[in-house]
């Protein structure tokens, strides 16, 4: 078997997320009866820093990057996001992905606002020394705009622990040992136990609370996952465990299906010796653009935004959508799986479950004090079922869908801490 090379297709439109982004913001806004000043306030974000990144590459030559690290809102606490490596990086996606983490931390009520960052750059070209080189150089570019109760950084795609490891050894030249600037940080280095599997795992937690209310569960159920990094492999063990057959996945090198079951243990074993899903032997290729629309109860994007627009939304076959990618599903293709009654759960609950357990992890470095994996699994779980049903008490409150019930928890809260904190100078 053969794995093909063709990527999915994502329209021009589906591609900016910050207009589909404050379009959900200004609905909720209005649903809650914001004032308009408020409104407008909570929508500006509180700093944009872009900035040039050189490095030496090994070759000896020079290579400029843009970096950029959005600071949304932090009248909840310090601000909080991941930063993405990605070539498609650019200035209104980071926008709207610190909007979504002010939302998202809201949500889940931890006390935290929202930022997200990102350079630029494909790491699959860079090699470990350059990654290196260019993490130290933005770490050296943002430090002072950064810190433990300002604002803490944490993986994102194609970022992860090691790259974390680097910006709190760069950030601790400037300002003294730091464990707490950053999160998703390897173990040794004061990282959490269970912050790898975070996501994925509070995707299934997820999952299992909206299928539970739909009278189901994940043994009962076919899964297709687009994405097998971080969030996808973890979403897919777990997802395996529960007795759920995932018949569908793809990475950026292309996508296999199998009715059957894909064997997600062999897969696992086979994607750590090969960093890939390609040539895989247990199951056929198939057009990665026809992940998305296979036959299957779930669907799970677990990669970029945008990926479900109107060219393809009239062709889900998925009865319920986890979205745990940011921003995979734009307002066209929500309205179009809406009128379909697809059920959606939203990214700013549905992937909420890392920035659960990265603060977790914040509150470990500064008690200075471990958790087992139980403890955190354990918080991890509660915190993703009381989400759940705060959400659905919106939805209930306001008519609203879930995705509205999730902005109109998360706003709401926000807006009551903005208000209290007032604006006197
Ligand atoms: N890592 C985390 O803790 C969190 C991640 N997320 C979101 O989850 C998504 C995935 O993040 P990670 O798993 O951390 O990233 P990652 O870099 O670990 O993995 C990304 C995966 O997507 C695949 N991919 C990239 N382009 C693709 C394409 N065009 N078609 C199909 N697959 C493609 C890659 O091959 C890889 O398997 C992102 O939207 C991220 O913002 C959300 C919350 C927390
Ligand atoms: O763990 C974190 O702090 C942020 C994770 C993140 O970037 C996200 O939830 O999109």
């Amino acid at each position: 078997m053969c794995l093909r090379f063709h990527l999915p297709h994502i329209s021009e439109a589906a591609m900016n997320a910050l207009a589909a982004t404050n379009r959900n913001f200004r609905h909720a806004a209005r649903i809650l009866g914001l004032d308009p000043k408020l409104e407008k306030s909570l929508l500006i974000p509180f700093r944009e820093i872009k900035v040039e990144c050189t490095i030496p590459k090994d070759d000896g030559t020079l290579a400029s990057y843009v970096g950029f690290r959005v600071q949304h809102d932090n009248a909840r606490g310090p601000m909080k996001g991941g930063i993405r490596y990605h070539p498609e990086v650019d200035p209104d996606e980071v926008n709207a992905l610190a909007q979504l983490m002010t939302w998202k931390t809201a949500v889940a009520d931890i006390p935290y606002g929202g930022a997200k960052g990102g350079i630029g750059c494909n790491p699959r070209d860079l090699s470990i020394s350059e990654l290196e080189r260019l993490t130290r150089v933005f770490t050296q570019k943002i430090h002072d705009l950064i810190g433990i109760h300002r604002d803490v950084p944490a993986p994102d795609m194609g970022t992860n622990a090691q790259t974390m490891a680097w910006i709190l050894d760069e950030y601790s030249k400037f300002h003294g040992h730091s464990p707490a600037v950053v999160t998703g940080k390897p173990i040794d280095l004061g990282g959490s136990l269970g912050r790898e599997a975070a996501t994925g795992l509070g995707v299934v937690f997820a999952t299992e609370a909206l299928l539970a209310e739909n009278g189901k569960s994940i043994s009962d159920m076919t899964f297709a996952l687009q994405g097998f990094g971080n969030v996808g492999s973890w979403a897919a063990k777990f997802i395996h465990e529960r007795g759920g057959k995932v018949v569908a996945v793809s990475d950026i090198t292309g996508a296999l299906k199998n009715p059957n079951g894909i064997d997600i243990p062999a897969l696992l074993k086979y994607k750590d010796d090969n960093g890939t899903l390609k040539d895989f032997k247990g199951g056929d290729s198939m057009d990665p653009n026809d992940l998305l629309v296979c036959e299957c109860d779930v669907l799970i994007p677990c990669a970029l935004g945008g990926v479900l627009n109107k060219e393809n939304a009239a062709d889900v076959k998925a009865k319920f959508i986890i979205e745990a990618a940011n921003h995979p599903t734009d307002p066209d293709a929500d309205e179009i799986l809406s009128r379909k009654g697809v059920l959606i759960l939203p990214d700013i609950y549905a992937n909420s479950g890392g920035v659960t357990v990265s603060y977790f992890e914040w509150v470990q470095n500064i008690q200075g004090f471990m958790w087992d994996e139980e403890k955190v699994n354990f918080e991890l779980s509660r915190y993703m079922r009381r989400a759940f049903h705060e959400i659905k008490a919106m939805c209930k409150i306001h008519d609203c869908n879930l995705r509205m019930g999730a902005f109109t928890l998360g706003v709401n809260r926000v807006a009551r801490a903005t208000l209290l904190r007032g604006w006197e100078a």
